[in-house]
This record gives C-alpha cells, sequence and structure tokens, in this order.
C-alpha cells in the first residue's frame, strides 16, 4: 500500500500558511488490512480510519458517481485497483488535488502547482457538479485566498451557477451549509463570499431571507478588520435588513447557534439606535443595552461598540464602552440593602444606570 498526504495540507504548505488537519490518502489497501494495522474505521459511507497514534484521517482511494439528487446518490468504490491520479480526479479545485509522497514528492496530474502560482480557483473536471457543498466551498476559498489574489476560472463559475440553477443547493443540510459560512466568516474577506455566491446566483437558494447591498458589504468587510469576533461579524449582517426581514426563517434554515442567533437578534432589534445618524444620548444607551440584554453579557458592549462604530464611523459618541462598563457594576444587591422593594429597585437600577452612563460619557 502506498500512502500520500492530500488535500488541505499539501495546498496550505504550497501556499506558506500554517498547516491544520493533514488528510492522507491510501492507494492499494483494502479495509481489513487498515484494521489489521490498528486504524480505527470512522464513518459507514466513505472508508476512512483513523491512525492509531496521531488520530490523523487516512482514506482508503475512491471513486465516486452521483446517482440520485441529494447527498445520499453516490456510488463509492474503494477497490484496490483505484489508482491515486483517480482519487485526485474525484476533487473539487485543482489546488486542492496534489498528493505528497513520503518522500516529499508531488504528484499533480491537474495542475494544481501551476493554479497556484497562477492565483486561480479551477474545478478539476466536470464532476466538480456532483457536489452542490462545492458552490459553497469555492466561494469559502474565495474569500479564504482573496488576500493572496485569487480568482475564480469562469468555467468554474460556470458551473456553480448551472448547480445552483439546478435547484440542487436547497437539499444540502443546513450544518454543513452552515459550516462552510462560519468558515467564511473567519477569513480576512468575508464579503467576498457572500458576492461570488451573488455572482452565480446561488445567493438566492441558500439564504433568500437576507439582502445584500454594497453598504451592507462594506459594513461586513470594515467590522472584518476591527474585530476576529464572527459572532459579531455575522450579527453586522442584520444591520440594514428592513421590517418585513425574517430572522427567525433565517435561523431555522442556517440552523444558527443560539451565540449568533441572540446577538443577530440584539442588533436586528436595535438598528435604529446603531444606524442613528447623531450621536447616542445617555438614555439611547440605557435603552440599547436593555434591549440587548447587555447586563447580562459583558461581551456584548464591545461588539455592539464595534457595530455602532462601522455603521456611523463619523459620529463620536464618546466612550460607550467605558460608559456602558460603569453602568453593568451597578449592583441590584446595594439598592435591596437600602430597603427598596419590587418595582422601586427596578426604576432605581434605572435611574442609577443611566447616572453612571453620563459619569461614564463626560
Ligand atoms: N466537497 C468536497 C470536500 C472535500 N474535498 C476534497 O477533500 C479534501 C479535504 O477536505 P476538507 O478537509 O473539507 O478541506 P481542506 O481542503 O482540507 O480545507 P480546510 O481544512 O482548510 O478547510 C479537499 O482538499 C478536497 O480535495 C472535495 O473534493 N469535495
Amino acid at each position: 500500500m502506498d500512502i500520500y498526504l492530500v488535500g488541505g495540507a499539501v495546498r496550505d504548505q504550497l501556499l506558506g500558511c500554517p498547516v491544520g488537519d493533514k488528510d492522507y490518502v491510501v492507494v492499494g489497501a483494502t479495509p481489513e488490512q487498515m484494521l489489521q494495522l490498528g486504524y480505527q474505521q470512522v464513518g459507514k459511507d466513505f472508508p476512512v480510519f483513523l491512525h492509531p497514534q496521531t488520530r490523523e484521517e487516512y482514506a482508503l482511494a475512491r471513486t465516486e458517481r452521483k446517482q440520485g439528487q441529494g447527498y445520499t446518490g453516490f456510488q463509492v468504490n474503494t477497490d484496490t485497483s483505484i489508482t491515486l491520479p483517480e482519487d485526485l480526479e474525484r476533487r473539487d479545485l485543482t489546488i486542492n488535488a496534489i498528493a505528497q509522497d513520503e518522500h516529499g514528492q508531488l504528484i499533480d496530474p491537474f495542475g494544481g502547482q501551476q493554479d497556484i502560482q497562477k492565483r486561480v480557483l479551477r474545478h478539476v473536471s466536470s464532476a466538480f457538479i456532483e457536489d452542490p457543498l462545492r458552490v459553497l466551498r469555492v466561494a469559502r476559498f474565495y474569500a479564504r485566498f482573496k488576500t493572496f489574489g485569487f480568482i475564480v476560472a469562469d468555467q468554474t463559475k460556470d458551473l456553480m451557477r448551472t448547480m445552483a440553477q439546478s435547484g440542487e443547493l436547497t437539499t444540502l443540510v443546513a450544518e454543513r451549509v452552515w459550516r462552510e459560512w462560519e468558515k467564511a466568516l473567519s477569513t480576512d474577506a468575508p464579503s467576498a463570499f457572500i458576492e461570488l455566491l451573488i455572482e452565480v446566483d446561488a445567493w438566492q437558494p441558500i439564504v433568500p431571507e437576507l439582502s445584500v447591498s454594497t453598504e451592507l458589504l462594506s459594513d461586513l468587510q470594515q467590522i472584518t478588520q476591527v474585530t476576529p469576533c464572527t459572532h459579531t461579524r455575522f450579527a453586522t449582517l442584520m444591520l440594514r435588513q428592513q421590517d418585513n426581514f425574517d430572522l427567525k426563517q433565517l435561523s431555522q434554515r442556517l440552523r444558527l447557534p443560539n451565540q449568533y442567533k441572540r446577538l443577530a437578534q440584539a442588533v436586528y432589534a436595535s438598528r435604529a439606535q446603531l444606524l442613528q445618524p447623531s450621536p447616542l444620548s445617555p438614555s439611547d444607551l440605557l435603552t440599547l443595552a436593555d434591549n440587548t440584554d447587555m447586563w447580562r453579557q459583558p461581551d456584548r458592549i464591545e461588539q455592539l461598540a464595534h457595530i455602532r462604530n462601522i455603521a456611523r464611523p463619523n459620529i463620536s459618541d464618546g466612550g460607550i464602552v467605558e460608559a456602558l462598563t460603569q453602568a453593568r457594576a451597578i449592583n441590584a444587591g446595594a439598592l435591596v440593602a437600602r430597603g427598596l422593594k419590587g418595582p422601586e429597585v427596578g426604576r432605581a437600577l434605572s435611574e442609577e444606570r443611566l447616572l453612571a452612563i453620563k459619569r461614564g460619557l463626560a
């Protein structure tokens, strides 16, 4: 049997990027041989094994042929006669279809190295269209490698458009879609992910609820420069949604994790204040904090301050973070100790917080 390093690890190494997970392909082995060597089989559909010591993934070389709709319709062949080039041919992009043997020698039948040099994301073969997730993957790689100067080959964009128009994108399960979203949000150019999906008509089938404008794309680009927090970056997309925007449906469609959902809700509910074209007064800030659950969620102060700063960059609100942090420090317990009861506590708490905000802004 022969073992090769493949996929992202080889690509990232050639690009001079830190190498993440390592994936290997094994040519000429049976599952029984792998088990005998102490590898542990994972997943039923694909013959993938975990190395007994490193726990890295080793997949038997395979070909795949699409049979039906959606993700269930693959006929997988892992016969020991499957060659390395055959396995590489089923992969998505040429830059992801380079293998490296144990001596460091590269096997690159589809011109991946040349495409790395030319900075092109290009599909390997027409089998690209068999997996609709690839539309999102290409958009995500485009966002990740935009700063390196990568573009997407025209023919690859044509295939992405064909896939978007076929309706296949709607068969993707939410978790897989969201995983690509989250990876795209953590790149240096998440707006490129959105732009490419729009360009190939894939936006509508994936997130019909979310309307995108040039202003919104620019917001996203700016927030990306000020914070690595993907929750904040995603929530920024709520800033310019209209009154008929259905956040509930969007979060169901993407199965948004709770932290994303809650911050998105907070931003959408407070968008009028966040976009207010005049400085926020102490009482505006109090309302903003009340409406976004800032008292219980201290991270929100910075998150919303970042969003406010990019929404209205020319307006100086003074020390929002400082003021709200001081207001948060007001302790309801101390008010109860003063003998206040019931609704009096709530009222006094608001008054004290307002005073603290005023002091903090001054
Ligand atoms: N829908 C997919 C998913 C994966 N692959 C292939 O499997 C490899 C490993 O996939 P994955 O780990 O998802 O991505 P990486 O390319 O390793 O990128 P990263 O880990 O940086 O996201 C890819 O390089 C690609 O060759 C593919 O062709 N089509």
